[in-house]
């Protein structure tokens, strides 16, 4: 029995300068892992068929399914600001892509699968670690109802990966609505190669602007989309605490899913000066600094498609800053609603936006948890006592204070003690892939062949804001003590 995936490969019929065929490297023995059986039925996939030994051969990289084109995609991209004209999938093979059951044409793509034409020095490959971390976040992240890749499966390749030591190796199979980077566009526009640009431009508007397909008006409109996709992405981010820690351009998608989760995490205490990659020493990547980064990389997107956006250089340059000023007024109005929502207020005023960002501040100076003190606001509200979370302070009566002015101004809402518990629930997750939880899943399963804690903790982060109160031992700890940051991928 083979699996059927009915491919239909629209990037692959792109000219041949936007990718690399890449022929299957076979394995001696890879090995099904993991599959994502709920996210298999989303695609219209057998989940049966994916948990085959014929899979494992196909989702590693080794034996083409019929009707796939494995290729490798070209892009470009800033890394830590500095230009790099050539990257590209070095590590990842595109098999094709599938439309789903709800007509969403969604890429399937390998990660680890060994080398291609854009691996320069590198081995192609990935460890198992990282992609059961992957998998874990990308998946923790979607149920936050965050946009995202998905994860569809884990295959252990049975052959080991050289990094500071022997790692065994994984291939992760990912799912996303496309990969077309910023970095995509700047490969293009840096060749000055205007027409495979704009063939490239017209194909994501196809895939991410639907409604602007053969309009005269269409680039402004998909960079508009980017500008507003982004924003909302970010807002997102913020609002859960989530450090992406390696915003390069090439790890924008256009489509504004989450994508390449390296050195990501959860905050812990409140900094927004906290970073998660070891190699990040300037901060560019902090938490706080993320809304900027994303305007900085949608600066790329916009400068790429200058040539597109009129041939009047001045009515171009227009339309671009048109752009970078609607995402910052998206995401000011998508950060502020939610912060609100966060402390159970709705209404839209000034003074509450102001009264959740006093809550920031004194949570920064008393070194308080993020995820942890929001949620206890539900208890709060309910008509728990201050002292569960004041006691995450530094100093309780900086909270104390503030949750005065807070309880005040939700009576004069006459809020009803119900409604508002539920909608600071909706708001705010009760369980985060923490740091050191995800660290010691990832080393039961790796060191101890041991996947039950990982099974354990994926199904309680896939209803993150459900109180749960069997979820024993992976009831989210707070912050780790003493505090520590996660550096690598
Ligand atoms: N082990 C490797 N072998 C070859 N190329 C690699 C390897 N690791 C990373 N690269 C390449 O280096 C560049 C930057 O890597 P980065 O960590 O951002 O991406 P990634 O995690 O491999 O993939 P993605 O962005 O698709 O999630 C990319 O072009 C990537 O393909
Ligand atoms: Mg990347």
């Amino acid at each position: 029995m083979g699996i059927a995936i009915p491919f239909d490969n629209s990037y692959a019929r792109l000219p041949q300068g936007f990718h690399a065929r890449v022929p299957p490297k076979r394995l001696a023995a890879p090995r099904i892992v993991k599959v994502n059986r709920a996210l298999a039925a989303e695609l219209g996939l057998d989940a049966s068929a994916l948990e085959s030994p014929e899979a494992a051969a196909v989702l590693s990289g080794g034996a083409a399914a019929p009707g796939s084109e494995p290729i490798a995609l070209v892009y470009a991209g800033h890394q830590f600001g500095q230009f790099v004209p050539r990257l590209g999938d070095g590590r990842a093979l595109l098999l094709g892509e599938v439309v789903d059951r709800a007509g969403a044409r969604r890429d399937i793509q390998l990660k680890g699968s060994g080398v291609t034409p854009y691996s320069r020095q590198g081995d192609g490959l990935a460890a198992l670690g990282p992609v059961l971390r992957e998998y874990l976040v990308s998946e923790a992240m979607n149920a936050l109802g965050v946009p995202t890749t998905r994860s569809l499966a884990i295959v252990a390749t049975g052959e080991s990966v050289y990094r500071e030591t022997e790692l065994p190796g994984a291939v992760l199979t990912r799912v996303a609505a496309s990969h077309i980077r910023v970095g995509t566009f700047q490969y293009f526009a840096a060749r000055g190669e205007t027409d495979n640009l704009r063939v490239l431009a017209d194909h994501a508007i196809t895939r991410h602007q639907p409604d602007a397909v053969g309009e005269p008006d269409r680039y402004r409109r998909l960079l508009e989309g980017v500008a507003r996709r982004q924003a909302a992405l970010i807002a997102r981010w913020m609002l859960l605490g989530f450090v992406h820690g390696v915003m390069n351009t090439d790890n924008m998608a256009v489509s504004g899913e989450t994508i390449d989760y390296g050195p990501c995490a959860f905050l812990d205490r409140y900094d927004p000066a906290t970073v998660f990659s070891s190699i990040d020493r300037g901060g560019r990547y902090a938490y706080g600094n993320q809304p900027a980064i994303g305007q900085w990389n949608l600066a790329r997107l916009a400068e790429c498609l200058l040539p597109l956006l009129s041939a009047v250089e001045a009515e171009a340059m227009e339309q671009a800053t048109g752009a970078l000023s609607l995402y910052a007024d998206e995401f000011n109005t998508a950060y502020r609603a939610g912060l609100r929502a966060k402390i159970g207020l709705t209404e839209g005023t000034d003074e509450d936006t102001a009264l959740a960002e006093d809550l920031l501040r004194r949570m920064q100076e008393g070194g308080a948890d993020f995820t942890a003190t929001f949620r206890g606001l539900s208890v709060l509200a309910g008509g728990g006592d201050t002292s569960a979370i004041s006691s995450g302070f530094r100093d309780a009566a900086a909270f104390d204070a503030w949750a005065q002015d807070w309880q005040a101004r939700l009576a004069r809402d006459g809020a009803d003690r119900r409604a508002s518990t539920d909608a600071i629930r909706r708001a705010n997750p009760a369980f985060i892939p923490r740091n050191q939880r995800v660290e010691e899943v990832i080393a039961a399963a790796v060191s101890d062949c041991d996947f039950a804690p990982f099974e354990a903790f994926l199904q309680v982060l896939s209803r993150p804001y459900d109180d749960q109160p069997d979820a024993g031992r992976w009831a989210d700890p707070g912050p780790p003590a003493p505090y520590r940051t996660f550096c690598g991928t």
